[in-house]
């Protein structure tokens, strides 16, 4: 029940109701003094449209600019570039701009005072309500540069939570999603504005029920063009301002048709529009063609001290664009306070290599690129096993995104740890303090290389970026250099280097896994070199597969072999052709097995049935190894589907120096029978059922095997594990070894039976495989006959 109590001023009754009623008037009728007063010094205080930049004149005291000004004035295309000491013009902290008070304490509790470059071009001109288009470099603080005029411009336009959709972000990635909306919420809480996410791997129905109550949304593109769809309470009628962050990641994407749907349904005419990039690329240019106003302005900032550059107007920009292109100026911007490093090594030490580095900095906070997913997943699987000291995380597009999401937040808080990642952390994603990035394989393109080394050296913090290079791979280097990147060349010391390799060896032989996942890795590394169309710098002939595999510890190298045009279209076409042509050997071998089946009946006995068994088997390892060529293709073709959101698009170019070679295919891996039985087999037997391969491939006892192992580790492993005496080795070998021999009794018996089941099934698909081919024939003949009789009717 509300309280009643006495106004004694006029005698009236009043409720506590009606109270608040008139406090909520008053304070709506100060905040919209207060947007009248902002409104006034916006005019006033923000760069005209002939002015881009007013830029602090330094050596000029503010109390000195007090008693007198001084302007200089540059002339950059149609515009003026201003550097002056009035403070009115030139503003340096969140708190001098014609901001709210409630933005403006927001920043200062969320500790954001002073501008950074890109927000003090871009805050002021985005205020009057202009479009932008702004090309800077990582991790130079472009969330903020379009979040705070984003949610000024609502509250200025009295926005409430009746209004609708009045903010717009389009991200690339999830990740990012995440990111802008934490920041969005450290400044922006005291707005009376609600703020949500709409972004794929969540619930689409809970997005649903509460899209229609957001004002600002952040969102990636699939996801919003879903709703948009899909969800009637969904309106976007009164967007006042859209923003389109990392919008040359979202093209690489293929986001293209998305985005065009996008814009056609939103309300572009009265939509302020804001362009975010870290590159400044081609591409772009018909993109903000289409989507901003004729008079947009555009910022590429490609010095640290000023932005060199900003047009007005479409044909200005255009132009800028092309110079651009010709790489007159450095058209790629790095922070400044990241260095560039890198050490020219073969794929085989680049393991060794990093294992080194880590050992040598256990406390640094690093983030280490691999190509693929499966390099992720087996680095991460391995050096887990290692000691290397220091703690090691993974991430990449396999991962569900709940725990995406945590493994991120986990990494933002750690001091130091080292997180394995393919291509989903190299953009955008703001990671705190970290000290460096290795990329243990180059990046596809020059664009990949600045956005994985911009997870470093953001804001104010310095940072080093490592690329291990191939020798054949330099070129990519001298591209670098080309951009005006200064790249030092690291040179690494053979005697200080630990070798991993035979540890590796090791883990593999103990867990079949592993194995396998070495296996993946080196197929999806070649693969990811192979796809690159650049043969001047990714050539896989240039790599020693052999070596490389070693490096791997694998004991035999997977053979692969590459066809043109290895698209996406073509791999599932010839995934399709794969899967007809292993049905077609499958129907050979029960026409063959058929006849085989009779006189085996004849011969009988079980030690017969075990020799089938025995064949069965081997034929069924090279259906498996058909199967799971299929499985890795799937695989791989789902792993790229999954990666598509996270990673670019590769280009797949002809290869000239592959072109004669005959009958080729994607990547199909061909191991021997006996390496395939040794990589099924393992488990629970320790041996018994293995087949173990030596160094030249010639099949030796698991004792053998398990004694050369042993010997191997002791040998070379040292500082890596603990030692352990042979014959103790040996001895429990050999105990586990009985233990396990009931077992294995037990695992024969049970596959016999399984064998003889499979046997009397394939016999009925026989027969009826038979009165198929016998109605097939005879249906032959009728149609033989059949076009015999009509040629015939047609000559008379
Ligand atoms: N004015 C500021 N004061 C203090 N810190 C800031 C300021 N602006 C940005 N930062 C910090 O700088 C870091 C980088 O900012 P942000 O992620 O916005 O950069 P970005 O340009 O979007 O980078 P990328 O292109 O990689 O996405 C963040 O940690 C952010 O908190």
């Amino acid at each position: 029940m509300s309280e009643v109590k006495k106004d004694n001023k006029k005698g009236k009754w009043k409720t506590d109701k009606s109270r608040a009623k008139k406090q909520y008037k008053k304070k709506r009728s100060t905040r919209f003094q207060d947007i009248e007063t902002l409104d006034r010094r916006i005019a006033i205080e923000t760069p005209s449209q002939s002015v881009y930049y007013y830029k602090y004149l330094e050596g000029h005291e503010e109390k000195e600019s007090r008693k007198k000004t001084v302007e200089e004035e540059e002339v950059v295309g149609s515009k003026k570039f201003v550097k002056t000491n009035d403070t009115r013009k030139v503003k340096i902290r969140f708190k001098d701009l014609p901001i709210s008070n409630y933005t403006s304490k927001g920043l200062q509790n969320a500790e954001y005072t002073k501008m950074t470059e890109v927000q003090r071009c871009a805050i002021p001109h985005a205020l009057k309500g202009r479009d932008l288009m702004i090309s800077s470099r990582t991790g130079s603080g472009k969330t903020l540069a379009y979040l705070v005029p984003l949610v000024e411009k609502l509250y200025r336009q009295r926005w409430s939570s009746l209004d609708g959709l009045g903010g717009l972000i389009i991200v690339p990635v999830r990740e990012l999603a995440i990111q802008a909306f934490e920041v969005l919420r450290s400044f922006a809480g005291l707005h009376d504005l609600s703020a949500g996410m709409i972004i794929g791997g969540k619930l689409v129905q809970v997005e649903k029920n509460h899209i229609a109550s957001m004002n600002i949304l952040v969102a990636t593109p699939g996801r919003l063009l879903q709703h948009m769809n899909e969800t009637p309470l969904f309106d976007y009628d009164n967007l006042q301002t859209l923003v389109l962050d990392e919008v040359d990641r979202m093209l690489d994407m293929g986001f293209a048709e998305e985005l065009s749907q996008i814009m056609r349904n939103l309300p572009m005419g009265r939509t302020q529009t804001l362009l975010f990039s870290a590159t400044a690329k081609k591409s772009l240019q018909k993109l903000a063609k289409n989507v901003l106003k004729t008079d947009f302005t555009y910022f590429c900032m490609n010095s640290y001290d000023s932005a060199a550059s900003i047009m007005t107007g479409e044909k200005d920009a255009a132009e800028e664009m092309k110079e651009e292109g010709s790489a007159k100026d450095p058209k790629y911007i790095t922070p400044l306070k990241l260095t560039h490093k890198y050490v020219c090594i073969e794929a085989e030490h680049k393991l060794d290599t990093l294992f080194s580095f880590m050992k040598s900095h256990k406390e640094a906070k690093c983030i280490v690129f691999f190509s693929s997913c499966k390099q992720v997943r087996h680095a991460y699987e391995s050096f887990s096993k290692l000691k290397t000291g220091a703690s090691i995380m993974e991430i990449h597009g396999r991962q569900k995104q709940i725990k995406r999401t945590a493994i991120y937040f986990e990494f933002v808080e750690r001091k130091s740890c080292y997180l394995f990642a393919t291509d989903i952390a190299s953009r955008g994603l703001d990671f705190p303090a970290v000290d460096w990035v290795i990329q243990v394989d180059i990046p596809e393109d020059t664009d990949t290389y600045i956005h994985r080394s911009g997870r470093t050296a953001r804001y104010k913090y310095k940072g080093t970026a490592l690329v291990m290079v191939q020798p054949h791979e330099m070129k990519f280097v001298e591209k670098l250099e080309q951009m005006n990147i200064e790249m030092k060349k690291l040179k690494t010391n053979p005697n200080r280097t630990l070798s991993v390799t035979s540890a590796l060896q090791r883990i593999n032989a103990e867990n079949s896994d592993l194995m396998h996942l070495a296996q993946k890795a080196f197929i999806c590394y070649i693969r990811s070199v192979f796809k690159n169309g650049d043969r001047e710098i990714y050539d896989v002939k240039k790599i020693n597969h052999e070596a490389y595999a070693a490096s791997l510890g694998l004991a035999t190298t997977p053979i692969i072999e590459f066809v043109e045009g290895d698209d996406k279209k073509s791999r599932k076409s010839k995934i399709q052709k794969l899967r007809e042509k292993a049905k077609l050997k499958k129907l050979e071998k029960q026409m063959q097995e058929m006849e085989r089946e009779q006189e085996i009946k004849e011969a009988e006995g079980d030690e017969e049935d075990i020799e089938f068994q025995d064949q069965e088997s081997d034929e069924d390892l090279s259906q498996q190894d058909q199967e799971d060529s299929l499985d890795d293709e799937q695989e791989q073709q789902q792993e790229e589907d999954d990666d598509d959101l996270f990673v670019f698009k590769r280009k797949i170019a002809p290869d000239d120096d592959l072109e004669n070679e005959p009958e080729k295919f994607e990547t199909k891996t061909k191991f021997s029978k006996n390496s395939l039985k040794k990589i099924k087999k393992g488990g629970v037997s320790q041996g018994q059922n293995k087949v173990f391969l030596d160094k030249d491939g010639k099949p030796i006892s698991s004792l053998e095997y398990h004694i050369q192992q042993d010997t191997i580790k002791l040998k070379t492993e040292d500082d890596l594990d603990d030692n352990v005496k042979p014959e103790d080795y040996f001895n429990k070998l050999k105990s586990d070894l009985d233990k396990n021999k009931g077992l294995d009794n037990q695992i024969a018996l049970d596959r016999l039976k399984q064998k003889r089941i499979k046997r009397k099934r394939q016999r009925q698909e026989r027969e009826q495989l038979k009165e198929a081919a016998k109605y097939e024939s005879a249906s032959e003949e009728f149609e033989e006959e059949d076009t015999h009789k009509r040629a015939k009717y047609n000559e008379e």
